[in-house]
């Protein structure tokens, strides 16, 4: 084995250095295949099998417990809302979803809890010098997801977790995780157009894929979904001959007003289909009975189904970030030298997401507003709430990838956010930091270099984003070889808070102002030293496009 900071699963360096190591192998795994295109591998479940019976863990998996979801959107928020279920009602939960925002082992969970780096370590090793052992000319060291999801049965079979919870990475049919044959319970969240160079360019065809993780005699359940989709899963349940049960959303009544601890009207499916999916899983396991018998109505959730969906928790989807309150805790005081910084965070990156996450910022901001009304600020001085409303300032911070369509995801944010009565002053567009060459661990070194850095994904972001604002093409120059080292790497302050060079919140005159920035850590440092040249100001940022943008903002604001 050519690792000399590892062996055997022993550690024998610092602990940091050997997760390091274990990053660079990790990442070796990459496929040099651009996003969009095919897999390279066609017959992925049949490898998956072979790779299952080197580790030895074919038999094991069958006695997982396992919860398989697919879905466009919500898949993972679905799997947290039954982890927090189930581990209310007692039982030892393991989680496997994707994509990690800050650390691979994010994608891990064991109790509720990223699993440790010891022992991700160990498992990784055992794994990692198994399958390096035992590859030929015919199979090889498996690529990334393959190998995280054989990682994750790895994880879960030694822990021997009662409850495990499996996030399909893409489709479903082809995907690694359906090597499940077994599963106790299968889930569909609502379906969308995403990733239609690979599943198909029609709701139908989409359907179909993610169906194909149904199994004989395993009962499968979903949300309301459009027609087009919702005839193709009920066509295969038939085929297979499963019961398909059709979760209606929860409505505040049902669940006694309680707020979920995933915001968003969105969760209302998500939270429903979780309680659906739990709830089959206590009955195929035998542990319903055992439970509720004598004390559970239809129309009442139990305790522990109740306390499960208010704690559950889930970065990067409607998170909010309070970053420039003194104590980051304590949301409600405002410096009194130092503006008020808020982030408004949440992954979404398909057309219906980007709705998702438009109404959820809408409310959110407004009550944000209202709350820091009631507690006294500015209202003393004679103001009224709309007066005090108007003193934020809404901005929105964005990038995605490129084989999304702006055109689409773009106008759907600002509209949606437009009919709630919600208008962005600014727009900024930013690169990732994370490379999708790299998986990087959470105290990796944020890069600064902004040399040969190309920006022109982020101008024609910025283009599309003018179109809409004026309703026909404008100059926005096409800055091809974008001056690093020049002054004008930043705009002025003023960007933000000069209300004459834009329509401010009278925006149906001019379109508010745009601006590429080239460098992440620069954007954050710029509207930190923003706030803090302007006290009385209050910024409401909206971070939305991208998971992975999402995922790099986290980690700047965490230093
Ligand atoms: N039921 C839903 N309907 C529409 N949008 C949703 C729904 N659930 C979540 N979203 C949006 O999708 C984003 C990602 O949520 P989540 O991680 O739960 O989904 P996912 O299916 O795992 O996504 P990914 O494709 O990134 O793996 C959220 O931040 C939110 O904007
Ligand atoms: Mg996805
Ligand atoms: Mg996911």
């Amino acid at each position: 084995m050519e690792n000399n900071v590892v062996t055997d699963g022993q550690k024998q360096t610092s602990p940091s250095s050997s997760y390091e190591a274990a990053m660079e192998k990790i990442s070796s795994l990459i496929t040099r295949q651009r996003r969009g295109e095919k897999p390279p591998i066609s017959n992925k479940l049949e490898k998956m099998s072979l790779y299952l019976q080197i580790l030895g863990l074919e038999e094991d998996i069958s006695k997982l417990n396992i919860i398989h979801v697919a879905g466009t959107k919500g898949k993972g928020s679905t799997c947290i809302f039954c982890e927090s279920i189930l581990r209310e009602c007692g039982f030892r939960t393991g989680v496997f979803t994707s994509p990690h925002l800050i650390d691979v082992r994010e994608r891990f969970r064991i109790d509720g809890m990223d699993i440790s780096e010891d022992k991700f370590l160990q498992y990784f090793w055992d794994c990692w010098n198994q399958l390096e052992e035992n590859t030929t000319e015919e199979i090889s060291m498996p690529p990334l997801f393959l190998f995280l999801t054989l990682l994750a049965f790895k994880i879960f079979v030694s822990e021997q977790v009662d409850a495990t919870i499996i996030e399909v990475g893409l489709g479903g049919k082809k995907d690694s995780t359906n090597v499940i044959k077994e599963p106790t319970v299968c889930g569909i969240t609502s379906l969308g157009m995403d990733h239609t160079e690979i599943l198909g360019d029609t709701l139908g065809q989409i359907a179909s894929h993610k169906a194909g993780i149904f199994k004989p005699k395993v009962p499968a359940f979903t949300v309301p979904q459009p027609s087009e989709a919702m005839d193709v899963i009920l066509e295969r349940a038939k085929e297979l001959m499963i019961p398909l049960e059709v979760t209606e959303p929860f409505d505040c009544k049902q669940i006694k007003g309680l707020k979920l601890g995933l915001s968003g009207d969105h969760q209302f499916y998500n939270a429903a289909l979780a309680v659906s999916l739990c709830r089959c899983w206590l009955q195929r396991t035998g542990n319903w009975e055992k439970k509720y018998q004598n004390h559970f109505q239809d129309s009442n959730l139990p305790d522990e189904f109740m306390r499960g969906l208010s704690t559950a928790h889930f970065s990067g989807r409607a998170q909010i970030v309070y970053a420039s309150a003194p104590n980051p805790s304590c949301s409600e005081i405002v410096s009194k030298n130092c503006g008020e910084l808020i982030f408004y965070l949440d992954g979404a990156h398909s057309p219906e997401s980007m709705e998702a996450c438009a109404k959820w910022f809408s409310n959110a901001v407004v009550e944000n507003a209202e709350e820091s009304s009631e507690n006294g600020h500015e209202l003393h001085k004679g103001n009224t709430l709309g007066q005090f409303e108007k003193s934020f300032k809404r901005i929105l911070l964005f990038n995605c990838l490129d084989v999304r369509n702006p055109d689409i995801l773009l106008p759907r944010l600002v509209n949606t956010c437009a009919s709630s009565g919600i208008h962005f002053s600014r727009a900024l567009f930013v690169p990732n930091m994370s490379k999708y060459s790299k998986v990087l661990s959470g105290s990796s070194v944020i890069s600064s270099d902004l040399h040969g850095i190309d920006l022109s994904w982020q101008f024609n972001l910025q283009r599309t984003w003018e179109k809409i604002m004026h309703g026909k093409e404008t100059t926005v120059p096409i800055e091809k070889d974008f001056k690093i080292d020049s002054k004008q790497i930043l705009p002025p302050p003023e960007f933000l808070y000069d209300n004459a060079s834009s329509g401010g919140h009278s925006h149906n005159c001019r379109a508010p102002p745009s601006a590429v920035i080239p460098s992440l850590p620069l954007a954050i440092k710029w509207l930190q030293d923003c706030v803090k040249e302007y006290p009385s100001t209050r910024l409401q940022v909206l971070v939305t496009g991208s998971l992975h943008l999402v995922g790099d903002v986290l980690k700047l604001l965490k230093r």
